[in-house]
């Protein structure tokens, strides 16, 4: 298998709206396929992700997450989509993509008979590996070897929503891990109420913190702005006045976003999704959820937490309301947990409904 065989998430776009334009085409008008190409990215990788091979799987496998379940026709023309786009995309020279690979992975390991090169495997942050990619790391290793997970279930944030819990593997020991060593108490009362709302409560993989193990600190901040320009304004002249002596983290959503929200700040260094060092001085560090997942900083700036900014819309658009603020409220979460000392989260218009409200005692809110 080679690099080049792999075709990358902007092909596998390109891909799949031909894949779902050539399978409108034999079907009589409707408006399954005008979903937006996300909503179809989504389900094919959800359909790699647990191993679904046959038709006939796909249509007996339960979704987990809050998504509209499809009807048995729908699944039928995804899996049609499906076929079409592995077609069009091997015609184009990619035999494979990344969703593909664990079960290449998983073929390729069960006809290799050569001892395995590592006999334990330990991964964090595994809360958004699939079933499958599980299963590929847990044949990897010697029938005397050992798999090691640390994931929190809370920040799975790559949109699969898979239970790892459904791979089929004997699961020798379980540890729960309760303390929380990072958040202020303060902090943590925030996560623990957003853990505990509706839209983001649907798996039994959930494990609620305890409470916190530090001592007392303030409440994160809940900041009212008139406009999103003033907003990204307040927010880069606080976060360079904090950046002086403390690690400051500005997270948003987008890159563009995170952006916005330091311009002007003076050395300002970007996060970013493949960082293999990062420098642990006083300093504005800014990026997006995703690039932050497992990083800490002392005072953390979450802006645009406005209801007409989050949930996003293109996610509504994508998904239904509900899965949207069950996603989007994952990656809140991922941002409010990476504060150890301030969180200062700032909103234009009424603040968004994915955090507990502004009246719930749990913040100092100013305007
Ligand atoms: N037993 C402990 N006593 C004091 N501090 C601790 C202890 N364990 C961890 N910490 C501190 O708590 C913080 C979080 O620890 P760590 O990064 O290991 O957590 P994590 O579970 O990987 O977090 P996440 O997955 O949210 O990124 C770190 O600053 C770490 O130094």
């Amino acid at each position: 298998m080679g690099y080049n065989q792999i075709a990358d998430p902007d092909q596998r776009r390109l891909f799949v709206e031909q894949a779902v334009k050539n399978t409108a085409a034999a079907y009589k008008p409707s408006s399954f396929f005008d979903r937006a190409t996300d909503f179809f990215l989504d389900e094919l990788e959800w359909i790699d992700g647990n191993g679904l091979a046959s038709v006939e799987g796909y249509l007996a496998a339960d979704r987990v997450g809050r998504m509209a379940a499809l009807q048995p026709s729908q699944r039928r023309a995804v899996w049609n989509i499906r076929k079409n786009y592995m077609a069009t995309r091997a015609a184009g020279g990619y035999p494979y993509d990344w969703a593909a690979l664990p079960a290449a992975v998983r073929t390729s390991l069960a006809a290799d008979m050569t001892a395995r090169r590592y006999k334990h495997i330990v991964v964090d942050e595994a809360q958004d590996l699939s079933p499958e990619s599980i299963r590929s790391l847990a044949e990897a290793i010697p029938r005397d070897g050992s798999l090691t997970l640390f994931a929190d279930y809370a920040q799975q944030i790559y949109g699969q929503r898979v239970s790892w819990r459904s791979c089929g593997l004997k699961v020798a020991k379980t540890e729960v891990f309760l303390d929380n060593h990072r958040n202020s108490p303060e902090i943590a009362r925030l996560a623990i109420a957003m853990a505990q709302m509706p839209h983001f409560r649907d798996s039994a993989d959930l494990v609620e913190p305890r409470a916190p193990q530090r001592a007392a600190g303030a409440k994160p901040t809940l900041v009212s702005y008139p406009s999103i320009e003033v907003e990204a304004a307040g927010v880069a002249a606080s976060a360079a006045t904090f950046g002086k002596v403390a690690r400051v983290g500005v997270l948003a959503r987008t890159r563009a976003e995170a952006r916005l929200a330091v311009r002007g700040v003076a050395g300002v260094r970007m996060l970013h999704d493949k960082m293999q060092r990062w420098d642990i001085e006083a300093g504005v560090y800014a990026g997006t959820y995703h690039s932050a997942k497992g990083l800490e900083f002392d005072v953390v700036f979450l802006p645009f937490c406005g209801a007409a900014r989050c949930p996003d819309s293109d996610t509504v658009a994508a998904f239904g309301y509900d899965e949207a603020a069950s996603r989007e409220s994952r990656l809140l979460y991922v941002g409010v947990t990476r504060a150890r000392d301030e969180l200062i989260i700032t909103h234009t218009g009424d603040p968004t409904p994915l955090l507990p409200a502004a009246e719930s005692g749990l913040y100092q809110v100013t305007t």
